[in-house]
This record gives C-alpha cells, sequence and structure tokens, in this order.
C-alpha cells in the first residue's frame, strides 16, 4: 500500500462502530484494493491532552509492529478538523461481543485465545513495549476468528520507570493500583485476569463498589465460582499468573508449555 494518503485514495463503507473520538468505517485503497477499516477522529474532541498525548503513542509504537495476532496501523493522514487511521480490517468484530453473546468460552476456545495473545505479548515485549490495556473490548477478531490485539493508547516503551496507574481497573495488577513501579508482567497479569473472564464470563476482582474491586486486586482475593465447572488445570494456570509478586509470575514462554496450554492447543495451528 501507499504511504502518503489523502481521503480521495480510499472508497469509503460501511460504518463499523464508533469510539469516544470518532467512527470507524470499512474502506477501499482505490489503488490496491485492500480494503482496511478508516478511524476518524474528530480534532476538537482530542483536544483534551491526555487524548492527543494518548493518539500520538498509539501511531508510534502501533505502526511499527508486525505480527498476525496484533492489528496493524498502516499509517495516517488529517485535514483540519479530522485526524484519520489506516488499520487493518479486523473481519469478525470485537471479542468483547462473542463473550457476551457466548456467556463464557470453552477452554479450548479460551486457550487458544490466551495462546494467541501470550505469543503476541511475547513479541511485544521483545520489542520492549508494554500493552498495558489488555481487556476484551481492545482485542478484535481477523478474518479466520484469529485474535487481533488493538487499542495502544495506553501502551509504553519499557526504558523508562513506570508507575501511573492506567488501563481499566478491573484488569490492573497490584502494584498498578498502588501506582508503585511496573514493568511488563502487568500485561501477564491482565492475561491471567482474561483467562479467568473468558472462563468464567465475569473477571475475578469485579464488584458494584470501586473501592472493593481495589481491595480484592491488592488482596489477591482469588475466588474460583463452583458455575461454570472449569478443569482445575486451567485453574491452576490462572492461580500462577494472578500472583501479587509480579516477579512470581509464570512468564509467558512457561505458559505457552503449561500442561492447560498443551492439551487444548495444537502450536502450530496458533492463531
Ligand atoms: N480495525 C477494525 N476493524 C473492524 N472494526 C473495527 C476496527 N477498529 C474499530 N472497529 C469497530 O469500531 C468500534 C469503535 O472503535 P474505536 O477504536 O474508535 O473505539 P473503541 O476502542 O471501541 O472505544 P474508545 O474510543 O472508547 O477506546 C469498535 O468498537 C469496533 O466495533
Amino acid at each position: 500500500m501507499e504511504k502518503r494518503w489523502t481521503l480521495s485514495d480510499f472508497e469509503i463503507g460501511k460504518p463499523l462502530g464508533k469510539g469516544k473520538f470518532g467512527q470507524v468505517f470499512l474502506a477501499r485503497e482505490k489503488k490496491s484494493n485492500h480494503i482496511v477499516a478508516i478511524k476518524v477522529l474528530f480534532k476538537n474532541q482530542l483536544k483534551q491532552s491526555q487524548a492527543v498525548h494518548q493518539l500520538r503513542r498509539e501511531v508510534e509504537i502501533q505502526s511499527h509492529l508486525r505480527h498476525p495476532n496484533i492489528l496493524r496501523l498502516y499509517g495516517y493522514f488529517y485535514d483540519q478538523t479530522k485526524v484519520f487511521l489506516i488499520l487493518e480490517y479486523a473481519a469478525k468484530g470485537e471479542l468483547y461481543k462473542e463473550l457476551q453473546k457466548c456467556k463464557y468460552f470453552s477452554e479450548k476456545r479460551s486457550a487458544m485465545y490466551i495462546a494467541s495473545i501470550a505469543r503476541a505479548l511475547i513479541y511485544l515485549h521483545g520489542k520492549h513495549v508494554i500493552h498495558r490495556d489488555i481487556k476484551p473490548e481492545n482485542l478484535l477478531l481477523g478474518q479466520q476468528g484469529e485474535i487481533k490485539i488493538a487499542d495502544f493508547g495506553w501502551s509504553v516503551h519499557t526504558f523508562n520507570r513506570r508507575q501511573t496507574m492506567c488501563g481499566t481497573l478491573d484488569y490492573l495488577p497490584p502494584e498498578m493500583v498502588e501506582s508503585v513501579e511496573h514493568d511488563a508482567s502487568v500485561d501477564i497479569w491482565s492475561l491471567g485476569v482474561l483467562c479467568y473472564e473468558f472462563l468464567y464470563g465475569v473477571p475475578p476482582f469485579e464488584a458494584i463498589d470501586h473501592s472493593v474491586t481495589y481491595k480484592r486486586i491488592i488482596e489477591v482475593d482469588l475466588k474460583f465460582p463452583l458455575e461454570p465447572i472449569v478443569s482445575p488445570g486451567a485453574k491452576d494456570l490462572i492461580s500462577q499468573i494472578l500472583v501479587k509478586d509480579s516477579s512470581q509470575r509464570l512468564p509467558l514462554h512457561k505458559l505457552l508449555k503449561h500442561p492447560w496450554i498443551i492439551q487444548h492447543v495444537d502450536h502450530s495451528e496458533i492463531c
């Protein structure tokens, strides 16, 4: 695809969805016939400095990433009022909606997703990037139903010390809730929360009252409901990830070798 675009390079199709700062459309690049998603952001809505800062970070980081389970950001252009991000089209939409539809996923499906995200995170962390907002709403699905990690607005390079609390409360590890220094293992924690949510339909520390959620995260008050029935292997994996001491969390390469993952995932097929 071309590197420098204007709106006239694209035929704009149906709207795919709406976000806080704009709208996403299906589009076709006329020259290459390549189907993409174009995210249109309104500059006046972005003006809050945090949003502009996040967008800059998202573009800087995501445009350099190349992994089958990470949504490609091909480039961007802008006019006087809008910024246009050219993104890989995730044909099967949001994982979040799938989870809402199914309530919870089978162990096999959960293990496949967890292994795909773990592989993408190994790649990401190898590039010294932490995502910091891994949750179902930020996971899209490609044509074959494969995971595409999206939304790099909270991501950072690992070179600097980080203490800022960011992301989404239900998925934050104790060190972020307590605003102490954190590293790439925050994404491993979020993967543990995801695994729990895939299998039980709700994140493990969720409570109506936010102060209760904080307390449950800090104390790692992890309880496994009786229903739906989940195998001891899955519970063992989650228990090895959701560990308060971040240095003791199961590393991603060991996660991929965990018996529950091996049982459900053919590693040659991970997508
Ligand atoms: N690359 C894509 N392929 C297919 N659909 C997409 C793509 N990007 C976004 N969408 C759809 O458009 C919707 C809006 O996306 P957008 O990224 O603007 O907002 P969001 O991440 O859902 O919300 P927020 O702005 O609060 O972060 C998404 O919920 C999704 O349904």
